[in-house]
């Protein structure tokens, strides 16, 4: 069962029924489904979401399911300038989702949640979402079909897959049901317009969404699909494994119902092909009552809290309330609550599929610095008569960890991030561990003492210059032989709170 914080359910859930990462209140750079906008977006009819689609599945094809190697494991960044990777919607994919690994979160689990996203987004069926793919270090073998290769080809390319022979001819058909054939990328299906030096495109079919009209119009003969049709035999791979079984696969597909449930169960299977050694997570569903964009900070005269708690649903009468308790278990001050300030509606298109209607109240609250606070909780009134309920995160509260070592995001820039520090024992050492978008450490660099920032309300500030702001770290100050540390900011967050 859930309980608060899980950095990758939390992430995962978050872009997948917000489209956002963790804590991102208005920025357009952690908007995953953003990127988006619709299923068909350029001007020749390219789709960013099918770019994903394709994407997530050359990452996946070389699987091979004798030895348990391959998969979505995020190796088909090592492999793009492979022939059989060939494509600028590659490149698209790639920036799109470079944005949002992690230190808890792979690229390879930001694919799959964008198979999800743009399914949702092109009409196509809700594709139940796991996490926990890990990301290969190394390029992995070829394998990913080409056109030109055989019937015999494909279907043994599919089976190292894990696909047989009907799954071949649907998983097809449901990928083709979006997109198409770019000229500059195969050049010899889709002539290039003489002049232009932009792009020709040759969609699969006449409609945008991922639905079964690339089903229909090969049946009943319309098809433009250069796969299909082109003149020269070689090319036309999805006729030979579309007719491979003599239609008997794609009549089923023409039911769009069929076509849906058989498109969600093998676009999942697709993106849960992993090496044997991962473990994947449960599906991921909404979290009813989800915190985050947790961050204790400092403001002129006290610490500020900063937190957001999200509904699944809209409630006008709905009244939110944040509680606090000091670091002695009280409440000091006598005024240890405080209601939200900020209201925002976060629906993305998968979390209004499945007739969510999401939204979130943030809250800021000071607190006082010499008492601090330990843990927070919410209690919510629906203003419906029924009784208020109290979101303690099953008892334990929302525990603040520790307020000696703080990330300061209204001080820090693009180029200068600002700590704080408590200095009633000065610290040995304040130091961050620093992720460049992924699993893996890239540096830990040293803080040195702010030299235009004083001291106030028993704390001291240190700051670090750095070049690039798409990071995310580890803060760290060792303190008398211990170490404090504020896990996993991100350098957006310094955008992120004008009111910091
Ligand atoms: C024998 C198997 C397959 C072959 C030979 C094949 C070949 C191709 C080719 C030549 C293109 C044009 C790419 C470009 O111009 O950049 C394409 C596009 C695409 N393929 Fe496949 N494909 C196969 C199977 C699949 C599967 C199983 C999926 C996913 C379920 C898939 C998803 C896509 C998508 C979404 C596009 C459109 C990309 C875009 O519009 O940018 N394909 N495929």
């Amino acid at each position: 069962t859930y309980h608060w914080p899980s950095p990758l359910i939390d992430q995962v859930e978050g872009l997948l029924f917000e489209g956002r990462g963790e804590g991102s209140p208005d920025n357009d750079l952690l908007d995953l489904v953003g990127k988006l906008a619709q299923c068909q977006s350029g001007s020749l009819g390219e789709s960013g979401a099918a770019e994903w689609i394709r994407f997530a599945y050359h990452d996946a094809a070389t699987h091979n399911v004798d030895d348990g190697t391959g998969g979505l494991d995020n190796s088909l960044l090592l492999e793009l300038d492979r022939d059989e990777n060939v494509g600028a919607g590659m490149k698209h994919a790639k920036a799109d989702f470079g944005h949002f690994p992690n230190k808890y979160l792979s690229f390879s689990d930001v694919t799959a949640v964008g198979v999800a996203l743009a399914s949702a987004q092109c009409e196509g069926p809700i594709v139940p979402i796991r996490a926990g793919r890990l990301d290969a270090a190394v390029a992995g073998p070829f394998g990913v079909p080409r056109p030109e290769q055989t019937l015999a080809e494909h279907t043994e390319s599919f089976r190292l897959q894990g696909f047989n022979p009907e799954e071949m001819i649907a998983l097809t058909a449901c990928g083709h049901s979006v997109g198409g054939v770019r000229s500059n990328d195969f050049p010899a299906m889709v002539p290039g317009i003489p002049g232009v030096a932009a792009d020709n495109f040759i969609l699969f079919d006449t409609t945008t969404a991922l639905d079964n009209t690339v089903v229909r119009e090969y049946l009943d003969g319309t098809t433009k699909n250069p796969l299909v049709v082109d003149k020269n035999a070689t090319l036309i791979s999805d006729f030979r494994i579309f007719s491979s079984d003599g239609n008997v696969t794609m009549n089923k597909l023409a039911d769009p119902e069929t076509f849906d449930q058989t498109c969600s169960r093998l676009l999942a299977q697709m993106i849960d092909t992993v090496p044997s050694n991962v473990q994947l997570t449960a599906v991921i569903d909404p979290i009813p009552h989800k915190v985050d964009g947790v961050q204790l900070s400092i403001g002129a005269s006290g610490l500020l809290l900063r937190a957001s708690l999200r509904f699944l649903d809209q409630n006008d009468n709905r009244n939110v309330t944040i509680h606090w308790e000091d670091k002695a278990g009280g409440c000091a001050s006598n005024e240890c609550s405080a209601s939200w300030i900020n209201f925002r509606e976060v629906t993305t298109t998968l979390s209004a599929r499945l007739g969510l209607f999401v939204t979130k109240y943030d809250f800021q609250v000071g607190v006082n610095a010499t008492t601090s606070l330990s843990k927070f909780w919410f209690t919510v009134d629906e203003g419906d008569g029924s009784a208020p309920i109290t979101l303690d995160n099953d008892g334990t509260g929302y525990v603040v960890e520790q307020d000696t070592v703080l990330y300061v995001p209204n001080s820090s820039t693009s180029l200068t991030t600002v700590v704080a520090v408590r200095n009633a024992v000065p610290p040995t050492r304040v130091f961050m561990d620093i992720y460049a978008r992924g699993p893996v450490l890239t540096t830990t660099v040293d803080f040195t003492p702010a030299t235009d920032i004083a001291s106030r309300i028993g704390y001291d500030f240190y700051t670090f210059d750095y070049t690039g702001i798409d990071f995310t770290f580890d803060l760290h100050a060792l303190v008398d032989g211990t170490t404090y540390t504020e896990d996993m900011r991100d350098t957006y967050f310094a955008t992120n709170n004008p009111d910091f």
